[in-house]
């Protein structure tokens, strides 16, 4: 069989919550949100190679993280029954941009990449309504990473509703410290009664996050570099942190903000999109190999 329809590569973008409204606390803990989520091109890269020994293979490991704890390989182990040919495999290298606990989703995104490649090249046929609600069960923000669109979102973030955005650059800062999210919603002084508002107002007016607070409370790191970026516009803070962002229109006064960022904060100039860099990358290839996939 031709290569090129055995593997695919894919880039497993992050996200961003322009705001993050909590309106509530379901009797299993969780919580419920009302957030605004936009993709940025700051992307981590997943190499798919179908192999015939029914393993699945992630190279290199990601540190002090076992790989059956790895969302890639959880990933994998859900579409494993819908596999049209039991024997088949997988070998995956993972090349690792996107920082870890930033509250830019870069495991869910990463699970949704996975979920979206091995559907077609393991031909499991499933649509991106049932590899949402699988992937649910790996991370509240895996279901948008994978039906690919910017969406108003409720729920615990699984209840989408497609919206169109601006799509501002923006300035994406990495304090030096890793945010536990568990540890930020059982807080309990978060404000978890903010009331419902709808998408027409979040569309108009934005919103704000209900977790900054907490999260500067928690992480002085945090707290010095919001009180730092607010300095050159709205700062916001995305997911629990610990990554925060400014939004530009264009890219020549972002990266002139970022060039003057203290250099113990990891930065990055990026694009917000209304579509997921994985979707039009799989499109892609399935525009290049339609004739040649078997069905
Ligand atoms: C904060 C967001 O990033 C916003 O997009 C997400 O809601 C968090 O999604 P995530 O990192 O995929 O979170 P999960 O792995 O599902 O949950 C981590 C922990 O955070 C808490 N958690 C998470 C999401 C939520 N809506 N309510 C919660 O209370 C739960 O204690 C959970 O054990
Ligand atoms: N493939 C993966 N990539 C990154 N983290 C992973 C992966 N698989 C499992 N994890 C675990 O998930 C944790 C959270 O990682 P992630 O990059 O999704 O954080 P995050 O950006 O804060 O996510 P969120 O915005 O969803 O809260 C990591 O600390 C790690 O233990």
């Amino acid at each position: 069989m031709d290569h090129s329809v055995t593997s695919m590569q894919l880039p497993s973008p992050a996200k961003l919550n322009l705001f993050l409204h909590i309106t509530g606390r379901r009797e299993d803990g969780y919580h419920e949100l009302q957030t605004l989520f936009q993709f940025i091109d700051l992307c981590d890269t997943l190499d798919f190679s179908l192999t015939r020994d029914n393993n699945i293979i992630i190279s290199p490991a990601i540190e002090q993280l076992p790989t059956e704890e790895n969302l890639i390989y959880k990933a994998a182990k859900l579409l494993t029954p819908f596999k049209q040919n039991p024997h088949a495999g997988v070998d995956i290298i993972l090349k690792k941009q996107l920082p870890m606990g930033g509250g830019i989703g870069g495991g869910s995104s990463n699970a949704a990449t996975t979920l979206l490649a091995l559907n077609t090249l393991w031909k499991c046929h499933l649509s991106l309504e049932k590899l949402a609600e699988l992937g649910v069960q790996l991370g509240a923000d895996v279901p948008v990473f994978v039906m690919g669109f910017a969406a108003f979102a409720e729920g615990v973030g699984e209840k989408l509703q497609k919206v169109t955005l601006d799509t501002p650059y923006f300035l994406l800062l990495k304090p030096n410290c890793h945010v536990s999210t568990g540890q930020i919603f059982t807080d309990k002084y978060l404000t978890r009664d903010t009331p419902p508002i709808r998408i027409s107002h979040a569309l108009k007016l934005g919103g704000h996050n209900d977790c900054l607070d907490v999260v500067r409370k928690h992480n002085p790191e945090v707290n010095e570099a919001y009180l730092w970026l607010k300095n050159h516009g709205d700062a916001k803070l995305t997911g629990t942190g610990a990554c925060l962002f400014l939004a530009f229109d264009n890219v020549r006064d972002a990266e002139r903000v970022r060039l003057s960022t203290p250099k113990k904060w990891q930065s990055w100039v990026c694009h917000g999109c209304n579509t997921s860099p994985t979707h039009d990358a799989l499109n892609q290839w399935i525009k290049q190999n339609r004739d040649k996939c078997p069905k």
